[in-house]
C-alpha cells in the first residue's frame, strides 16, 4: 500500500494553484509543494498581499493565506520537489500546437514530455504520477514509456485525474465537485495507486462522488465533457441567430427547453461566443484524435461546434459595423469586459479579443474597461493574433480604469463580459455622455433591453428578434 506524505505539483497555473491549495487545506498532514519554472509566477504565489496572487478567483486568497507556509509551498526547485514527493501531479499547460504536424489542432505535449523526462531523471524512489492536465487519450502510455525506459529503475504508477473546475468558480467547484474522476491501471498496484489518490479526496468529497475507471476512459471523459458543454453553447447560439430573424426570444426558448429535465437548464445562455483556454483547444484536440484514427464523420461532427462559435463572434462584430451605418472608422466603441467570463482575470481565447480585432481592422478606436484585466494584457492578446503592428494596436486600443471614461463620447457600447457591476451602472448618465444615436450591443444578454430603450438607447441583444 502507498503511504502519501509529500505531494508535488508541477505547474502553478490556473489549475495547479487552486487545486493544490484545496488539497493542502483538507489534508493538513500532507506537505504539498507546487513548483513552476516561471519565477515571477512563483513570487506572485508567495506574495504577502493576496491581491497580488497570479490568478484571481473568489475565495482563493483566504485559503492560500490559511495554508501557505503551513503545508502548502510554492517553489522553483522542481528537482527537489520531485525527488521528495510520493505523488506528483503534472498540471502544466497543453496548448494547441502552433507548428509542425497537427498545427492548429493537436495538443502540444512538449511540456508534458519534459516533465516526464525530469521525473524519470530525478526519481530515486517509486512514485505515483498523476495526469492533472487535459490530455489526448492514451497519453499515459507515452508517459509510462518515458518513465520506465529512461528512469532509474524505480516503479511508476500513472493515474489520470482530470480537473473539471471552471474559472471564476474554481474554489466552489473544488470544494463541491460533481465528481472526481480517477483512471488507473487495471492491476493490483494500479488499484492501490487509485486508492491512495482517492483517500486524499475523501478528506472532503463523499465516496460516491469519486469515480474510478481505466486510464483511457478517464482521459477521454475530460475531452468529452468539454465537447458536450461547448456543444450546448454553440447549440443555443445557433438558435439565437434564428431567434433574431424570426421574432423569438432566445432566453424564452432556453427557459422552455431547459425545464425539460432531460435537457436541463444549465449552459444554455446565448452569448457572443465561448472563450477560455479549454473549450476550443480540447475540441480541436478531439477532432484531431478522431481524424488520426480515420473517423472523419466523428471529426466533422465536433468541428461544427467550433465553426458555429467562430460564426457567432464574427456576426457580432459585423452587426456593430452594419448598425453603425456601415462604418466604424475613427468611431469610439466602448467595450465593457475583456475577460472570457466574469470573476476571472483570464483572457485566453476571449471573444472580446476577436471582436476588437475585427473592429480595429475597420479602423475603429476601441476603449475597454474590465475590472480585472490590464491594458498590457489586452495589447498582448491583440498582438498575439499577429494581424498588424503592435504600434497600431496600441494606438487603437485604450484601456480605462473605470467604465464611465471608457464610454464618454462613444458611438456604441459592446458588452463582452457579464461582470455584475455592468448591470448597476448609471445608464441614464451613460446615455447623456454618448454620441447619438447611442447604440448598445449586449453580447451577454445581461442588460434590461426595455429599460435602456426607454432611456433612449438603440439596443441589440444577442438572440432577441
Ligand atoms: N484553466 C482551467 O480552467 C483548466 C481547467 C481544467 C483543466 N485544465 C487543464 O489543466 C492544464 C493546465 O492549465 P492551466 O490553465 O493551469 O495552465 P497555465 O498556463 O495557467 O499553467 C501552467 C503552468 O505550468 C508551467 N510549466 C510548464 N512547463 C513546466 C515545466 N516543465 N516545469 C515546471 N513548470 C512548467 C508554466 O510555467 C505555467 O505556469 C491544461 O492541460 C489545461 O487544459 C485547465
Ligand atoms: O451558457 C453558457 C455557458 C458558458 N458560456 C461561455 O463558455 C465559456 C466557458 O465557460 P465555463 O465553462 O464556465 O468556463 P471554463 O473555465 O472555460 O470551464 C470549462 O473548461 C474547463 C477547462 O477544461 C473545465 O474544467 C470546466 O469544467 C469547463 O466548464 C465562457 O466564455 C462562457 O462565457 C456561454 O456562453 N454560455
Amino acid at each position: 500500500m502507498y503511504k502519501i506524505q509529500k505531494i508535488c505539483c508541477i505547474g502553478a497555473g490556473y489549475v495547479g494553484g487552486p487545486t493544490m491549495s484545496v488539497i493542502a487545506q483538507k489534508n493538513p498532514h500532507i506537505q504539498v509543494t507546487v513548483v513552476d519554472v516561471n519565477q515571477q509566477r512563483i513570487n506572485a504565489w508567495n506574495s504577502q498581499n493576496m491581491d497580488e496572487l497570479p490568478i484571481y478567483e473568489p475565495g482563493l486568497g483566504e485559503i492560500v493565506s490559511q495554508v501557505r507556509g503551513r503545508n502548502l509551498f510554492f517553489d522553483t526547485d522542481v528537482d527537489r520537489a520531485i525527488e521528495e514527493a510520493d505523488m506528483i501531479f503534472i498540471s502544466v499547460n497543453t496548448p494547441t500546437k502552433t507548428y509542425g504536424k497537427g498545427k492548429g489542432m493537436a495538443a502540444d505535449l512538449k511540456y508534458i514530455e519534459l516533465c516526464a523526462r525530469q521525473i524519470a531523471r530525478v526519481s530515486k524512489s517509486s512514485k505515483i504520477v498523476v495526469e492533472k492536465s487535459t490530455l489526448p487519450v492514451r497519453t499515459a502510455q507515452a508517459i509510462k514509456r518515458i518513465l520506465d525506459q529512461t528512469g532509474n529503475g524505480v516503479e511508476f504508477q500513472i493515474l489520470s485525474n482530470p480537473e473539471f473546475l471552471a474559472e471564476g468558480t474554481a474554489i466552489k467547484d473544488l470544494l463541491e465537485p460533481d465528481r472526481v474522476l480517477i483512471g488507473g491501471a487495471e492491476t493490483e498496484r494500479g488499484n492501490e495507486a487509485i486508492e491512495a489518490l482517492a483517500s486524499l479526496y475523501r478528506a472532503w468529497v463523499p465516496s460516491d462522488r469519486i469515480l474510478a475507471t481505466n486510464v483511457w476512459s478517464s482521459e477521454l471523459s475530460k475531452l468529452t465533457a468539454n465537447a458536450f458543454l461547448a456543444q450546448r453553447v454553440s447549440s443555443i447560439n445557433a438558435i439565437s441567430e434564428l431567434c433574431e430573424v424570426s421574432g423569438a426570444n432566445v432566453n424564452e426558448v432556453a427557459r422552455a427547453i431547459g425545464t425539460d429535465t432531460r435537457i436541463g437548464n444549465r449552459f444554455l445562455k446565448a452569448s457572443v461566443g465561448f472563450g477560455g483556454s479549454c473549450f476550443q483547444k480540447d475540441i480541436l484536440n478531439l477532432v484531431y484524435i478522431a481524424q488520426s484514427y480515420g473517423l472523419d464523420e466523428v471529426a466533422q461532427y465536433w468541428e461544427q461546434v467550433i465553426i458555429m462559435n467562430d460564426h457567432q463572434k464574427k456576426r457580432f462584430s459585423e452587426k456593430i459595423v452594419t448598425t453603425l451605418f456601415n462604418t466604424v472608422s475613427d468611431k469610439k466603441i466602448a467595450f465593457l469586459g475583456w475577460a472570457f467570463k466574469k470573476d476571472t482575470n483570464d483572457t485566453r481565447e476571449s471573444a472580446a479579443i476577436y471582436i476588437a480585432n475585427e473592429l480595429i481592422e475597420e479602423q475603429a478606436s476601441v476603449h475597454v474597461y474590465d475590472p480585472k484585466v490590464t491594458q498590457m494584457q489586452m495589447l498582448a492578446d491583440l498582438d498575439y493574433l499577429n494581424v498588424r503592428s503592435c504600434d497600431i494596436n496600441s494606438e487603437r486600443l485604450i484601456a480605462h480604469q473605470e467604465a464611465y471614461s471608457a464610454i464618454e463620447g462613444a458611438h456604441a457600447i459592446a458588452v463582452l463580459t457579464e461582470w455584475d457591476e455592468f448591470v448597476c451602472l448609471d445608464w441614464k448618465r451613460i446615455y447623456q455622455q454618448m454620441q447619438k444615436p447611442a447604440f448598445v450591443f449586449d453580447g451577454r444578454g445581461i442588460l434590461d433591453q426595455k429599460e435602456l430603450e426607454n432611456i433612449g438607447f438603440e439596443v441589440y441583444t444577442i438572440g432577441i428578434g
